[in-house]
C-alpha cells in the first residue's frame, strides 16, 4: 500500500476511538498501543498497524516518532477567539480584590472588549483571530469552537460570526461557530434585559440563513441573565434548529447547570459553583459538562468545578481554555491539562478523554474529531513527551513536536542547535 505519510516508531498510540461520549468510570480507561504507525493518503487515515507490519508500506514521506506519544489532535470546546483589544490593566483592579463581576458592573470587563470590537474593522478581528488560532495550533490543537458575544449590537454581532466564517475558511483549523450575544447586557438596556434577549434574538434567523453559527450559548449570572430570562432566549433558538449551550454556575449558584439539563443543551460550560442536585442531573443527561479550570485559577477563586463528582456520578465532562481576553488568556490547552490534574484531581486518563473525544461531542463533532481511525480526517500530534502522563505533569510548556492537519503537517517544532 501506498501512503503519503507513514508515521513510524510511535511508544504510546491514544487511539481515543470508543464511542463517545465516554462517561463516569469509562473515562479512566484509556486504550495505549506501543510500538504502532500510523499511515496517511490525503486527508485521512488509511491505515493503523504495528511497526513490523507497517514494513509493507511505501510510503513518500516517513515520520519517526522516535518512541514517543501519538495522539489525535486536541479539541478545544470552548472559546471566545474573536475580539478587539486586550485587557492587561485589569489585572492591577483584580490584585486589589475587585470581583470579575464588579468591573463589569463599572463597565468595563466583557463590556470593554465590546468598545474594543464594535471599534474592530473586519480585517484587523480576523488578523488577530488568525493570530491566535496559529498559536492554539502550534500546541496541538486541531478543532475549535469559536464564540461571538463582544459585539452586543447587531452589526458587531455579524461581523464577529462572519470573522468566525472567514477565519474557519482561511486557516487549517476547523472552527464550529456558536453565538453569544446575550453574553452581557450593553448600557442601552442596562434595565431592561428582557428587551435586550428579544433584540439579539432577532439575529436567531439572519444566522440561520448564512449559516454563521451552530450554536446559541447565554451567560446565565447574576447581573447579567436570569434563569428564567435564559430559558426563554434558548428555547426561542432551539425551536429554529440551533444546539444550545449555557455559561451555567460560574460565579453564583443560579441552576443554570439544571436549566442546561432541562433543555437538552449539548453542553453546560464553567459549572464551577454547580448544586449537588445540578450534578446529579447533569450526570443522568446527555449533557456534556464543559469545564474551564484555567478560568478559576486565572480569577483567582478558590471554587474549582466538582469535576471528580460528576464523573463519580456518572457525567461526561470535557475540558477547554475558554480562551477569552478577560478571565482566562491562553491558547494553550496543555496548560489546562495540568490545572485539571492538579485542581480539579482528575486523572490524566480522564484528562485525555476531555481534551478529545469529549470536547468533540461537546460541539457536535463527536463523529470527526478527537480520535484516530482509520477512514477519519488525519488530525494527529506526535509529541516531545514519552507518555500520556507526561503532558499534564510537565506543566505551563509547549510539548507538541509535529502537529497534521486534514493529513497535512502544520506545525514543527524548529531546532535551536
Ligand atoms: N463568563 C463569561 N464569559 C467569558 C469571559 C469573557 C470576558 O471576561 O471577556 C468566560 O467564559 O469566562
Ligand atoms: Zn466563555
Amino acid at each position: 500500500m501506498q501512503v503519503d505519510i507513514l508515521i513510524t516508531n510511535i511508544g504510546e498510540l491514544l487511539p481515543m476511538d470508543k464511542k463517545g461520549p465516554v462517561r463516569g468510570k469509562a473515562m479512566s480507561e484509556l486504550t495505549v498501543w506501543h510500538d504502532a504507525a500510523i499511515g496517511i493518503k490525503n486527508d485521512q487515515v488509511v491505515w493503523i498497524g504495528s511497526g513490523d507490519e507497517a514494513k509493507v508500506l511505501e510510503a513518500s514521506n516517513v515520520m519517526d516518532a522516535k518512541g514517543r506519544l501519538v495522539t489525535p489532535g486536541l479539541v478545544d470546546p470552548h472559546t471566545h477567539l474573536v475580539f478587539g483589544g486586550s485587557r492587561e490593566k485589569e489585572m492591577a483592579l483584580k490584585q486589589q480584590g475587585i470581583p470579575y463581576l464588579e468591573i463589569l458592573k463599572q463597565g468595563g470587563g466583557i463590556l470593554s472588549t465590546v468598545r474594543a470590537t464594535q471599534a474592530a474593522s473586519f480585517e484587523e478581528l480576523l488578523e488577530k483571530a488568525l493570530f491566535h488560532l496559529d498559536r492554539m495550533a502550534m500546541h496541538g490543537i486541531t478543532t475549535v469552537e469559536a464564540k461571538s458575544g463582544y459585539g452586543l449590537d447587531h452589526d458587531t454581532e455579524m461581523k464577529q460570526l462572519r470573522v468566525v466564517k472567514e477565519a474557519n475558511e482561511k486557516h487549517p483549523l476547523d472552527i464550529v461557530s456558536t453565538f453569544l450575544g446575550a453574553h452581557a447586557i450593553p448600557e442601552d438596556y442596562k434595565n431592561n434585559p428582557e428587551a435586550f434577549l428579544v433584540y439579539m434574538s432577532e439575529l436567531f434567523e439572519p444566522i440561520r440563513e448564512e449559516r454563521l453559527a451552530e450554536f446559541v450559548d447565554i451567560f446565565t449570572e447574576t447581573g447579567v441573565f436570569s434563569v428564567p430570562q435564559s430559558r426563554r432566549y434558548l428555547m426561542k433558538a432551539k425551536e429554529m434548529g440551533f444546539g444550545l449551550k449555557i455559561h451555567a454556575d460560574e460565579i453564583d449558584t443560579l441552576g443554570g447547570t439544571e436549566l442546561a439539563v432541562e433543555l437538552g443543551a449539548v453542553s453546560g460550560d464553567h459549572l464551577a459553583v454547580t448544586s449537588d442536585e445540578g450534578i446529579e442531573k447533569l450526570a443522568n443527561s446527555d449533557t456534556i459538562g464543559v469545564i474551564l479550570p484555567g478560568t478559576s485559577f486565572y480569577l483567582g477563586k478558590d471554587d474549582y468545578a466538582r469535576a471528580r463528582q460528576m464523573i463519580d456520578a456518572g457525567a461526561a465532562i470535557a475540558i477547554s481554555t475558554d480562551f477569552n481576553p478577560g478571565s482566562s488568556v491562553t491558547e494553550n490547552l496543555q496548560l489546562i491539562m495540568s490545572i485539571a490534574a492538579l485542581k480539579l484531581r482528575l486523572s490524566p486518563e480522564e484528562i485525555w478523554h476531555a481534551v478529545t473525544v469529549n470536547a468533540a461531542h461537546a460541539i457536535g463533532r463527536g463523529e470527526v474529531a478527537g480520535s484516530i481511525a482509520v477512514g477519519r480526517k488525519a488530525d494527529i500530534v506526535l509529541w516531545d513527551a514519552p507518555n500520556y502522563l507526561y503532558i499534564p505533569y510537565h506543566y505551563g510548556v509547549n510539548h507538541a513536536n509535529t502537529v497534521i492537519k486534514n493529513g497535512k503537517v502544520i506545525f514543527e517544532r524548529q531546532a535551536i542547535r
